[in-house]
């Protein structure tokens, strides 16, 4: 069997004087390092992207994280200037793409921002600055040119039992990095809380019944998936995911 592939949506990122449709080279790496499988990086377009026509060609679905967030008007709230950055082009193609993912039943991986897109695709919301609220802890990246220190481990987040991803991580203390200054609010209806921080973040979710894969981390494991155990089962647990999903693809 051809190695299977999953898609990547990408961000729209400017410089050089110039937009770009990117993703981060770490992101491509835990998938084809760990979980062995192929990327195809899919245009940020506001636009023109027909999910099906992405999902007939592949075998799973991560949505990356970035420093972007999830334009507030796509769960009902006014958006201010501090909200942003915004990138409306890829909310407009990994929306659409993680509710038909999870129809039919294709493996999805959602990091970081990609947990957010997946709660507010669900009818969720979020949380902006939550380093502001009472006793919530500063979950935000450490300021540091070193993309080592910023992403480094150092925090416990705790996996519940009988979850989805303890199915790769078991249960209880696990340490993660920790780079975001949003987080769910209101949960989704169909996603189920899989581990959460100490001050009560909620760090992980899968799909209630969801008919293959489809979990989402607020944590970056893809950054150190080769060297750090519990990014490196998670990461192999997508990948076993994928290709299972590719077998029964390739019998039909
Ligand atoms: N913008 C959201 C999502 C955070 C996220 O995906 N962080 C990754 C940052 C990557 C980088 O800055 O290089 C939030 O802040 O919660």
């Amino acid at each position: 069997m051809s190695k299977p592939i999953v898609a990547v949506p990408a961000d729209i990122r400017a410089f050089d004087g110039t937009d770009w449709h990117s993703v981060q080279v770490q992101y491509v790496r835990a998938a084809v390092k760990v979980a062995d499988v192929m990327t195809f990086i899919i245009p940020a377009l506001e636009q023109g992207n027909d999910s099906d026509a992405i999902l007939d060609r592949v075998d799973g679905v991560m949505i990356t994280g970035s420093a972007t967030n999830v334009h507030p008007s796509l769960y009902g709230r006014e958006a201010r200037p501090e909200d942003g950055p915004f990138d409306p082009a890829r909310d407009a193609t990994t929306l659409p793409l993680i509710r038909r993912a999870i129809e039919r039943g294709i493996p999805l991986l959602c990091i970081c921002r990609g947990i957010q897109e997946l709660n507010v695709a669900l009818g969720g919301t979020l949380a902006s600055e939550i380093q502001e609220q009472p006793g919530i802890w500063d979950h935000r990246k450490p300021v540091s040119p070193d993309r080592d220190v910023m992403y480094s481990i150092r925090q416990p987040v705790y996996v519940k039992e009988g979850s989805c991803i303890a199915r790769a991580l078991g249960t209880g203390e696990i340490q993660v990095n920790s780079l975001h200054r949003q987080a769910i609010s209101d949960i989704a209806p169909r996603l189920q809380v899989e581990a959460t921080a100490e001050d009560g973040t909620i760090e992980a979710v899968s799909v209630i019944d969801a008919r293959g894969y489809a979990v989402g981390v607020q944590w970056h494991p893809e950054y150190w998936a080769e060297t750090d155990t519990p990014s490196r089962r998670l990461f192999e647990d997508f990948g076993k995911a994928v290709r299972a999903y590719a077998a029964t693809r390739a019998k039909a």
